[in-house]
């Protein structure tokens, strides 16, 4: 079996392809797995470092001026011809697309070579390229119910749910606790602003410190600051008597949301995957520029189902974030509830589901390889 997976761009899309890959390399001991992404360093280094082969391919953003809409041609004409090679020297059973302008090229070059290709739909509000990938792709697996009227022209949508990685549902464990230097009788709250860390999380959190310290007998705080915030937030940190955990980013994401009671975060696919897998409720903070404003309709949709606070950042507001984390901590009734909701919104088999899609492409196309050569 030989699949390829495309796409990157930010850890989220990544993270949901190495999630799946994972779950094909522990069924298909003979997998051949590669995933091809954009130049950006950090994503060769992480999937080499999952034990993954890389390759790059030219791609570039979407961006609606003449110039950007002239070079995103060239690259993605470039991309395309690069897939071509690749593919036909790899020769891949399936081409996994997942979202995002790096998954463009490969999946038109799988199209073209007449290769089963699918597509993952993390967000609510699907992407450009996907939107625009359906039509080609054989098949499309989202995670939620509510983007299915985005996908009428694709052959076949399947409500899978995004991969998650293993360790995400693996349950609360003691060991978590000491890892972190954590007491099992606080709460504990985690603060993850994605991938890349969240200036405004991070300084709102600083600011209000002060607040949450009356506190301090009460909660512990793991927060994953992103490289540019580290300094600043671990300074923040020492000033205070909260005990607290501060990383620019956490690789033991598992960990730290298996003793988490109550996360801060963006509204981000893959995280809102894996809080509502365990169930942990969330203030979620949509990143206001995201394309499309997609986070904010990731945020509705947990709101709307009650499993957390959508808080845009524009009322983003050190009283305000304490006044949410008071209320959790002081209203049980409520707080059960919450996870309760969050919990029914998760979907943790998404990657089986995915990996069952995947492996039953390619046996169709087999078969219909096999009746051909008769
Ligand atoms: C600005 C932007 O466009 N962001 C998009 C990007 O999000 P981005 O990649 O930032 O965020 P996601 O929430 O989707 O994923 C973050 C991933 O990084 C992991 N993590 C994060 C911090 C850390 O210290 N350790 C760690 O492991 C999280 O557990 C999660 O698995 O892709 C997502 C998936 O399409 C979109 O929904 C987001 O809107």
């Amino acid at each position: 079996m030989r699949i390829i997976f495309a796409g990157g761009g930010t850890g989220g899309h990544l993270i949901a392809g190495i999630s799946a890959a994972e779950e094909i390399r522990m069924r298909f001991h003979n997998a051949e797995i590669m995933f091809c992404g954009t130049e950006k360093k950090f994503e060769e280094e992480y999937v080499v470092q999952q034990g993954f082969r890389f390759q790059k391919i030219h791609a570039k953003k979407w961006e609606r001026s003449f110039k950007g809409i002239f070079v995103f041609l060239r690259m993605a004409i470039l991309g395309v011809i690069e897939s071509l090679f690749l593919q036909r020297k790899f020769k891949p059973d399936i081409v996994v697309g997942l979202g995002g302008y790096a998954s463009f090229a490969p999946i038109i070059a799988a199209k073209l070579l007449c290769i089963p290709s699918v597509l993952l739909e993390q967000n609510v509000v699907p992407g450009k390229a996907n939107l625009f990938l359906a039509r080609w792709a054989d098949e499309v697996c989202c995670h939620w119910r509510s983007s299915l009227k985005w996908f009428a022209k694709a052959k076949k949508v399947n409500v899978t749910g995004t991969p998650i990685r293993k360790g995400i549902v693996s349950g609360r464990k003691k060991n978590y606790y000491e890892k972190f230097g954590f007491d099992s009788a606080k709460y504990t709250i985690v603060v993850t602003g994605g991938s890349q860390g969240a200036q405004a999380i991070n300084e709102v959190m600083v600011k209000s410190l002060h607040k949450l310290e009356p506190f301090s007998e009460k909660i512990q705080i793991i927060h994953c600051a992103g490289e540019h915030g580290y300094e600043c937030v671990k300074k923040g940190y020492r000033q205070t008597k909260i005990n607290s955990f501060v990383c620019s980013f956490l690789n033991e994401m598992d960990a730290a949301l298996n003793i988490a009671d109550i996360v801060i975060c963006r509204a981000g696919a893959t995280t809102i995957a894996e809080i509502t897998a365990i169930g942990i409720p969330a203030i979620l903070i949509p990143y206001p520029y995201a394309a499309d404003n997609h986070q904010y309709w990731n945020a509705v949709e947990v709101e709307k189902n009650g499993g957390g606070y959508l808080l845009p950042q524009i009322d983003l507001t050190p009283e305000k974030i304490v006044e949410i984390i008071i209320d959790l901590i002081r209203n049980k009734e409520k707080y059960e509830r919450m996870k309760m909701f969050s919990k029914e919104m998760g979907r943790p088999n998404a990657s089986v589901c995915v990996v069952d899609t995947i492996s039953r492409l390619i046996s169709y196309r087999e078969t219909r390889v096999a009746l051909l050569a008769r």
